[in-house]
């Protein structure tokens, strides 16, 4: 079996994010990313920072550390990153967890494809506003969505300002279709101050909500906060 790139295996723990937010879920994390966000809340996963933290493992051993962490207490992994789309053979990990009988969901940003995306119970696209400083290839991002066909993926765009949400609502307008959620940005993710933290985020959401809840051009969304920076701030591996 190939190598994957790990930076860390943490849970069980709840989805702090998006359209399963609080589904009790173990975190797979990779290593590696093909962007570099301006804001990233793990920029560990590519920065060199924590490169001595890195594993390559095969997927059976990221199976067992799972089971050695995890034990019984879990039915659902979420794989993360890092962007998880730069490895092919993430693949064997993805089989691995459907034979468990074990649902998986993907973080990704939607810049690089991989037929395993297929196996994926919930896959998250979540393009970059400009904040971020990085610029979405729209011509690939439909291409991935019209690959994946009848397994819909859901979006999620994260918001520090105006600018940012007219990037949301351009995405949310051109796929329709699509689950939307609004995902309230950390733009202090650095901070042991939870406190603080906790305080900043919570006027943050209030904004996203004041900005959100008459406009009649964002109907069917979600507009959701960070939950598990709210709980235990920026720490990681929870
Ligand atoms: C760390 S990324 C890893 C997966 C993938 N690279 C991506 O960006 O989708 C996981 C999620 O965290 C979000 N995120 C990263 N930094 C954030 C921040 N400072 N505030 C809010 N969300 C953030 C990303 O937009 C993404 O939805
Ligand atoms: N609890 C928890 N929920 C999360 N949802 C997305 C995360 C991520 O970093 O991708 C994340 C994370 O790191 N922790
Ligand atoms: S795409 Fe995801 S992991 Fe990569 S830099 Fe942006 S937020 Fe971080
Ligand atoms: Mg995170």
């Amino acid at each position: 079996m190939s190598k994957i790139p790990v930076m860390e295996i943490f849970g069980p723990t709840i989805q702090g994010e998006g359209i399963v937010i609080g589904q009790k879920t173990m975190f797979v994390r990779t290593a590696g990313c093909d962007y570099a966000c301006t804001w990233c809340d793990s920029s560990f996963t590519w920065d060199g920072s924590s490169k001595h933290l890195i594993k390559q493992m095969t997927a059976t051993e990221i199976w067992h550390e799972l089971k050695n962490i995890g034990g019984d207490y879990f039915d659902f992994v979420t794989i993360s990153g890092g962007n998880p789309a730069l490895l092919k053979n993430l693949g064997e990990l993805v089989t691995l967890l459907k034979d468990k009988k074990v649902q998986t969901a993907l973080e990704t940003q939607g810049s690089k494809w991989q037929d395993w995306f297929k196996d994926i119970d919930f896959l998250t696209l979540s393009p970059k506003p400009p904040s971020s400083q990085m610029e979405t290839d729209f011509n690939k991002l439909d291409e991935i969505i019209a690959q994946l066909e009848e397994k819909q993926p859901n979006l999620k765009v994260v918001v520090f300002n105006e600018e940012d949400l007219a990037y949301a609502k351009k995405v949310h307008l051109r796929y329709p279709k699509l689950s939307f959620c609004l995902q309230v940005g950390n733009d202090d993710s650095m901070t042991t101050n939870n406190d603080v933290l906790r305080s900043n985020l919570l006027a943050k959401y209030e904004w996203l909500l004041e900005k959100t809840m008459h406009d009649s051009e964002f109907k069917n969304i979600r507009v959701l906060p960070q939950l598990h920076t709210y709980i235990w701030g920026n720490k990681r591996g929870v």
